[in-house]
This record gives structure tokens, C-alpha cells and sequence, in this order.
């Protein structure tokens, strides 16, 4: 055993060393060693050294406490770490969290005090160092939320298949508790119980407003926060999503930009309830959207017209079937495919407008309550990726006065790119030459759905809106062919003549038929011409 010890104190990266039991089986020693990266278990028996070490990463550490038996005659603490690693399923090539508690009984010293005291040492070690275990995405430095915080996570009971206090009581409160994360539970009670709560509450009150549902209650959310008259303050609230709803496009956003393999269903809430334990705080791009008559929107996650929009709604009569919905949806409007026909119009995004508005972005930070977030260099070196290689060639562009605000007396950030929805386009912008169409989808999150990668390349604070459309012609199995290779997000290489896609600033739609759909994130808004514009990193977002 000395040998052991020697041997794991050898190394300089070694923090803390003590030898303890287990919590259940009290003869049965472990040496521990705490580095900065790590906490490794060695049990101490004869057998080969390799067979009895656990080498569990602080990265996938949530929390870590230490207390004292509930038997007062009983001098030790106790030390109980709690990760969520990504393994293998069994019989899969899948890897997803799952839950790994490690406790130790602290019994070395007669004093139950002293005994508590070490439990604690070593309980505060192993929290600093998880903490300090940043996940920098694409080398970007997120911050991290303060410790203790205070939540408030609002959950509507009827999302998805009406499981998601049940999710909660499963997965989440424990995960909070766990990683020490105070939170007051809401429970909705109605549509727009959201919106009005968080126009009216006290933020000062929170550090995060985390939404348990669909993507639905979170629109509502960032609305309500918007119609605020401190809303520049408001929406820089950091916001948390956990999947509760059968489409959970921003949660599953949220788990692809960690970087980790596809998830669904409550693999990917246990996944999403981690990165809400982590805390790491990103920007957030909305996007203000304009409508005929109805007062203006923001919206964080996507504008739909034609196919999408259209199985995004009729799909709600299968919504007992979750996530599945969608296909079901999918196969029955194949059946009868329909032309949509409309102008449809929008300013390219350029890289001058993305280091321009990085550049302002940057500056808003600085009166930011969380510390300053670097945002990404500018990666791309076209930002016009038609698919259709002949589409550049076909664009034409309209003769009009230079744009004019359209919003400076309304709550909310100005729109400088955005004319009155009545008058003509300024000559920066491009109209689409084809006026008959499958689907207009502009995205500025990378999945539709859970299982629908639908902009690959986006990031939450890109700066743009990744704007898809796919003209008539295109044959149902095309259509088809395309939606399924959406689910690894390989649409784009698909080589299909009627997909186009590409990167925009802002859009104007203004559909020809008298009735219709257009959904923002998912919900039906107000039939009609809509324009719609990108506000970089406007807000926070808890992510990984
Ligand atoms: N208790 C409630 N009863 C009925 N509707 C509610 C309740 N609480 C919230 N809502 C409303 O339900 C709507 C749908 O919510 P959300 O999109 O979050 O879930 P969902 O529709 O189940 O998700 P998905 O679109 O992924 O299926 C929101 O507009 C919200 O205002």
C-alpha cells in the first residue's frame, strides 16, 4: 500500500492524497488522489493495479459535498462526488451521460469534526477544480456562472407528451441538487403565463431563467423579457433550456454545439441537465421579426413558410407520439406536395458585416453583469454557399431608396437593416428570381428538431441567419431523400439542383396566396409579407 501511495504521490499533478472507505462496504479501502484534471480511485487490494482505478475527469463533475452519518455515535464524514461521463450504451456505438456517484467514508481521526473538516477540504477541492475545467468551443472562452446561483425554471406540464414535470422529478431536481444549483420551480399554467411572469418579476432575483418545455415557452419568454422597458438589461439574463417538448430544436442545438454524438429523448435531457450544471454562459443571436400588422417579434431559432411550416402545424393532431410527429407529418404532406408561391428577398451576409458587428458585440459586453466572452473569428471565407451553382448567376437586384429605420419608438434593440415593410428594399439586397417554391426555412440555430441538423455550420452567436429554400420541381422522393439526410446534416452535399442555401443578414417573404403558415420558432404567427433581421449576441445562453 505504501508502494501505492508512493507511486500516485510521485507525480507533481497530484493535489490531494487520502486513503478512505467506501460508503457501503467499510473494509474496503480506496487510496484517492485528487490532480487538477482528475479524481482517481484505487482500491487497495492485491489484485493488478489497472483492474481497481477509476479515473473519473473533473470535467464531467457536476458537484461534490461532504456531511456528516446520521448515526451521532458514528465519528466519520462523508465525501460524495457526483459525474455524468459519456459512455457507451450497451449492446451500441452510441455514447451518451450517465450518472456515476462516488462516495467516500472519512474516518482517520477521533474527532467527528476534524473528520467533517477534511470531508470539506476535499469537497471544495474537487468543486474548484471541476469549475476551472472550461470547454472552450471553437477556442472561444465562455463565462461561467457565479456559484451560489439561483434559478428560476419554469415547466410546462403539458409540453410534449405532458411528461415533463415526470422529467423533472427524474432527472432534473436531482441534477440541481447535485451540482448545488438553488432553483424555484414554476409550473405554467396556460399560454402566456410565461411571458407575463417574466415582464413583471424582480430579475435582480436571478441568475438564470431555465425553460423546461418545447422551444415554445422560451419564445415566449424572450418576448416577454424584450417587452420589458429595461430590456437591454432583462435579456441579458442568462437563459437555460432542458427538453421537454417532442421538437426541443435549441436543446439539441445546445448538446451539438458541445461537441458530443446525437442524442434524443432523455439521453439528451440528461445531457442538456449537465450543461445546465456546468453553467457556461454564450451569446445568443435573435432575430426581430416584422409582420403586417401584428407588433414586432424576436426569435431565436427559426422562420418557416411552406412544407415546414405547414408539418410543423398539421403535425400537432400525432403530438401523443413525440418526436415522431414530425415523420408522420413529413410522410403525409409528401403525399400531396404543395407549391407555395411568393417573392422572397434578403441582404447577403458578408465578412465586413460580421467583423462589424463582432466589433459592436464586443463593446456591448462591457456593460455586461457576466465577465466579457470572446466572440469567434470570422471562419468562413464565402458567406454566399449556394448549393445551386447556378443561383449567383440568376440573382437580381432591386432599384430602391436607401434603407430608413423602421422600429426606433418600440421596446428592443433598433433594426437599422430593416425598411417599413411597405416600402421598397434598399439595392444591397438580392431577390430570389423564382417565385414558386417548396419551403422557405431561415434558421440561426443548427437543429429544426432533435433529430434534424438543419444548418450544420450555424453557432449561437454567429451573427447570422442561415437561410434555405427549395424551389418547385423538386419530386416528393427528393424531398424526401433530402429531410433524411437532414437527420445527419448532410442535406447540403446532397448535390440537390432545387435546395439552395445561404447566409443572410436579413429577409423579407411576402407570400402571394391569400392563406397560409408562417411559424417563428415553431409557433404560428400572422400570415403575410414578414421581414426579418439578425441582432448579434443579443443574448445568454447556458451552453456547452
Ligand atoms: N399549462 C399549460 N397549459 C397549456 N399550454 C401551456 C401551459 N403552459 C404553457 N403553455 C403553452 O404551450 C405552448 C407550447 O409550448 P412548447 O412549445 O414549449 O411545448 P410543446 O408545444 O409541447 O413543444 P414542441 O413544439 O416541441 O412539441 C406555449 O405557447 C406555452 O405558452
Amino acid at each position: 500500500m505504501d508502494q501505492c501511495r508512493a507511486k500516485l504521490e510521485s507525480t507533481s499533478l497530484v493535489k490531494l492524497y487520502g486513503e478512505f472507505t467506501g460508503t457501503s462496504n467499510r473494509k474496503g479501502r480506496c487510496a484517492v488522489i485528487l490532480t487538477e484534471k482528475d479524481l482517481v480511485v484505487q482500491r487497495l487490494t492485491s489484485a493488478p493495479v489497472g483492474r481497481n482505478k477509476v479515473v473519473l475527469s473533473l470535467k464531467d463533475c457536476v458537484g461534490c459535498r461532504a456531511y456528516r452519518g446520521n448515526d451521532s455515535a458514528d465519528k466519520a464524514a462523508y465525501l460524495v462526488a457526483y459525474f455524468y461521463p459519456l459512455k457507451r450504451r450497451w449492446m451500441s456505438s452510441k455514447v451518451s451521460r450517465q450518472r456515476v456517484e462516488q462516495g467516500f467514508r472519512l474516518a482517520s481521526l477521533q474527532d467527528p469534526q476534524a473528520n467533517l473538516e477534511e470531508a470539506e477540504k476535499w469537497a471544495r477541492a474537487v468543486r474548484e477544480r471541476s469549475a476551472r475545467q472550461q470547454f472552450p468551443r471553437n477556442g472561444v472562452l465562455m463565462s461561467q456562472m457565479s456559484r451560489p446561483c439561483q434559478m428560476m425554471l419554469l415547466v410546462n406540464p403539458q409540453s410534449g407528451k405532458g411528461q415533463a414535470l415526470t422529467l423533472y422529478n427524474n432527472h432534473i431536481q436531482r441534477m440541481l441538487n447535485e451540482a448545488g444549483i438553488k432553483h424555484t420551480l414554476v409550473i405554467t399554467e396556460r399560454q402566456n403565463h410565461a411571458r407575463e411572469m417574466v415582464k413583471e418579476a424582480d430579475l435582480s432575483q436571478w441568475d438564470a431563467l431555465v425553460i423546461m418545455s418545447g422551444d415554445g415557452l422560451l419564445y415566449e419568454v424572450i418576448n416577454g423579457l424584450l417587452e420589458r422597458p429595461d430590456w437591454e438589461e432583462a435579456i441579458r439574463t442568462p437563459l437555460g433550456i432542458l427538453p421537454g417538448g417532442s421538437g426541443n430544436a435549441l436543446a439539441a442545438s445546445i448538446h451539438h454545439y458541445s461537441g458530443a454524438s446525437p442524442v434524443t429523448s432523455e439521453e439528451l435531457l440528461v445531457s442538456c441537465g449537465f450543461l445546465l450544471c456546468k453553467g457556461l454562459v454564450s451569446h445568443m443571436d435573435m432575430v426581430s421579426v416584422h409582420l403586417c400588422s401584428s407588433p414586432r417579434l424576436f426569435s431565436f431559432l427559426s422562420l418557416a413558410w411552406g412544407f415546414v411550416a405547414d408539418v410543423d402545424i398539421e403535425s400537432e393532431k400525432y403530438r401523443h407520439f413525440g418526436a415522431v410527429r414530425f415523420t408522420i407529418g413529413t410522410l403525409v404532406r409528401l403525399a400531396s406536395l404543395r407549391v407555395y408561391k411568393g417573392r422572397l428577398a434578403y441582404l447577403p451576409a458578408t465578412r465586413d458585416h460580421n467583423s462589424e458587428e463582432a466589433l459592436r458585440s464586443n463593446t456591448m459586453l462591457c456593460k455586461d453583469r457576466v465577465p466579457p466572452v470572446t466572440l469567434p473569428a470570422v471562419r468562413d471565407s464565402s458567406f454566399h454557399n449556394s448549393c445551386h451553382s447556378n443561383n449567383s448567376l440568376k440573382v437580381r437586384r432591386v432599384e430602391s431608396t436607401p434603407s430608413r429605420s423602421v422600429t426606433k419608438a418600440l421596446p428592443g434593440p433598433h433594426d437599422s437593416l430593416l425598411p417599413p415593410l411597405d416600402q421598397p428594399l434598399p439595392d444591397d439586397w438580392v431577390v430570389v428570381p423564382e417565385e414558386d417554391f417548396v419551403l422557405m426555412l431561415a434558421m440561426y440555430q443548427s437543429h429544426l428538431a432533435e433529430d434534424l441538423l438543419a444548418a450544420p455550420e450555424a453557432t449561437p452567436d454567429d451573427g447570422v441567419i442561415h437561410l434555405f429554400y427549395v424551389r418547385a420541381g423538386i419530386s416528393p422522393t427528393a424531398l424526401l431523400r433530402l429531410f433524411l439526410a437532414m437527420e445527419k446534416g448532410a442535406h447540403l452535399t446532397t448535390n440537390c439542383q432545387h435546395l439552395v442555401y445561404t447566409k443572410v443578414r436579413a429577409l423579407r417573404l411576402e407570400p402571394y396566396s391569400p392563406k397560409g403558415i408562417i411559424t417563428v420558432d415553431g409557433e404560428v404567427v400572422e400570415y403575410g409579407p414578414v421581414q426579418a433581421a439578425v441582432h448579434r449576441g443579443l443574448s445568454r445562453l447556458i451552453t456547452g
